[in-house]
């Protein structure tokens, strides 16, 4: 099978595409289908050599360019990213399964947003002039050297450009691991940086498992990891970086709240509980899968939320009315037949969906669980797929205790008409991410990231340049320096 924007090869090193066939083979699947569409190399120890050598050789000379040399760049690279949207699009879709109705509006349009704000952004980066009498200090906002992203595998052209675009707008050179069963689109994000005219050797991209994620963040040449996965992984990262001093950006799962109050708008309410869990067929690490419904308004959201599923269309993901595809391996597939299986035995109700679809490909239907409490592991656990887990609630009181009592992090939402409530229940989440009357909006002009176990540091907005750029202060002494001896 072929597609319109096949890579040549499966690294991207030093503006080149680069092969390496001693590498263990990894094969890259469709999963609308279950075919293999291709195959990518993990990288070898010399391919990891090659790219750390090139970024910071790199590194030191695009540090020297204004800001506003370097944000052209990355703004010319988001136009040919909404020129081409249609091509990456699709290849986003042979990457992840997930439908085209989705991929032309959220992935390489998302990494796009990224690239202008942050290419917006580079050429205002500047220190502080404090006055101290005399003397003064200045600071100088400096990048932090090489920093490796590591990727997921629900948002492969985003999650590359969330990354590299606030890294070289203040100055570092990023290597990229995407994940490996997604391989694809970040090699076509180099493609465009370096067309856009970015140096040589300051957006890499090498393939391979954890190993090779491992084996960067352990290089003593590299400042600072970020990482998009899961919460095991971004410990043992946290681990490797502590150990290097380096700094760390991680973005990992969740098990958000949804909170649903009587007075809310039943549909807008059914849209956020939908968007929230069925959006990339669950895959998205900010779902609201645990959604807290008052009793009030329980039967009416739950008869309401059926009709609604019941006009999913499922199907091939490249056909323009599919908005509801596969799940991204058989492997996830598996994992959350296991929890729906949990779901049922530990006495959940199944309110609709549950089964896998009789068709080539890793379909699961849209499940909905009613009567789910607290304890139940399909409450308690990131499931990452289309399952969620309605649980009742009688008292805001009762249902803030319930929300935050979880590892997690990462968002939360209510839908209510009483915007006093609103506020107050958004204060007191414990989340890093919130959403009223709304679920799963991500502009790049606002913080996105988790406390708790979620992760640390924030993506977009003015606050990933925190970052990825480290401040130095120099004092100035404008008189005689005097000493005891
Ligand atoms: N907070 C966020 O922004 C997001 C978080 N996620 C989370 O990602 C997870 C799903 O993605 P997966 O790919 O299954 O996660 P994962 O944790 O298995 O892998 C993530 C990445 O880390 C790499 N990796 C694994 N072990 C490593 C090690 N020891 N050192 C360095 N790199 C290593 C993998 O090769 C992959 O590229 C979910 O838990 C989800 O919640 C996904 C999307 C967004």
């Amino acid at each position: 099978m072929t597609y319109p924007t096949q890579p040549t090869a499966s690294h991207f090193i030093d503006g080149a595409y680069v092969e390496d066939a001693a590498g263990t083979e990894i094969e890259v699947i469709y999963p609308a289908t279950g075919e293999v569409i291709g195959r990518v190399h993990a990288a070898t120890p010399e391919i990891v050599e090659r790219a750390i050598a090139s970024a910071h050789a790199a590194q030191t000379r695009w540090a020297t360019l204004s800001g506003s040399a370097r944000g052209r760049i990355l703004r010319r690279a988001a136009d040919l990213l909404r020129a081409r949207n249609h091509d990456l699009s699709v290849l986003e879709t042979y990457d992840t399964g997930k439908p085209y109705q989705e991929t032309s509006v959220a992935d390489a349009a998302s990494g796009a947003d990224a690239l202008d704000y942050f290419g917006g952004l580079a050429g205002t980066l500047t220190g502080q002039h404090i006055p101290l009498g005399e003397d003064w200090v200045y600071t100088r906002r400096e990048p932090l050297g090489v920093c490796v992203g590591i990727g997921a595998w629900n948002y492969p052209t985003q999650i590359a450009c969330w990354k590299a675009a606030p890294a070289l707008a203040c100055g570092n050179a990023m290597i990229f691991k995407p994940s490996e069963t997604t391989p694809l689109c970040a090699l076509k994000l180099a493609e465009i940086l370096h067309e856009a005219g970015l140096p040589a050797g300051l957006f890499n991209v090498v393939q391979g498992m954890g190993e090779v994620g491992a084996a960067l963040v352990g290089d003593a040449r590299v400042a600072k990891v970020s990482l998009t996965g899961s919460v095991p992984t971004g410990r043992r990262v946290y681990a490797a970086a502590a150990a290097g001093m380096k700094h760390v950006t991680l973005e990992l799962g969740g098990k958000s709240p949804l909170l649903i109050f009587d007075d809310a708008d039943l549909d807008n309410a059914v849209s956020g509980a939908i968007l929230g869990n069925f959006y990339s067929s669950g895959q998205v690490c900010s779902n609201g899968t645990r959604v807290f419904v008052q009793r009030g308004i329980k039967e009416r959201f739950l008869s309401r939320l059926t009709d609604r599923l019941g006009a999913a269309v499922i199907g091939d993901p490249l056909e323009p009315e599919t908005n509801f595809g596969p799940m991204v391996s058989a492997r996830q597939l598996q994992i959350v037949e296991d929890y729906i299986a949990a779901g049922i035995d530990e006495g959940a109700r199944l309110v609709t969906g549950g089964q896998r679809l009789n068709r080539n490909g890793f379909y699961l239907q849209p499940t909905v669980f009613a009567d789910v409490t607290d304890a139940m592991t399909i409450a308690r656990e990131e499931i990452f797929g289309p399952v969620m887990a309605v649980l009742d609630f009688d008292s805001e009181a009762e249902v803030m205790a319930r929300a935050n009592a979880t590892e997690f992090g990462l968002a939360a939402g209510v839908f209510t008409r009483d915007l006093a409530r609103a506020h107050r229940v958004a204060a007191g989440f414990e989340a890093g991410t919130c959403y009223i009357n709304s679920y799963n909006d991500a502009p790049v002009e606002a913080p996105f990231g988790g406390i708790k176990a979620s992760g640390l540091g924030r993506e977009n907005s003015a606050a990933a340049i925190e970052h990825y750029s480290q401040l130095k202060s120099v004092y100035v002494r404008m008189g005689d320096l005097e000493a005891p001896f």
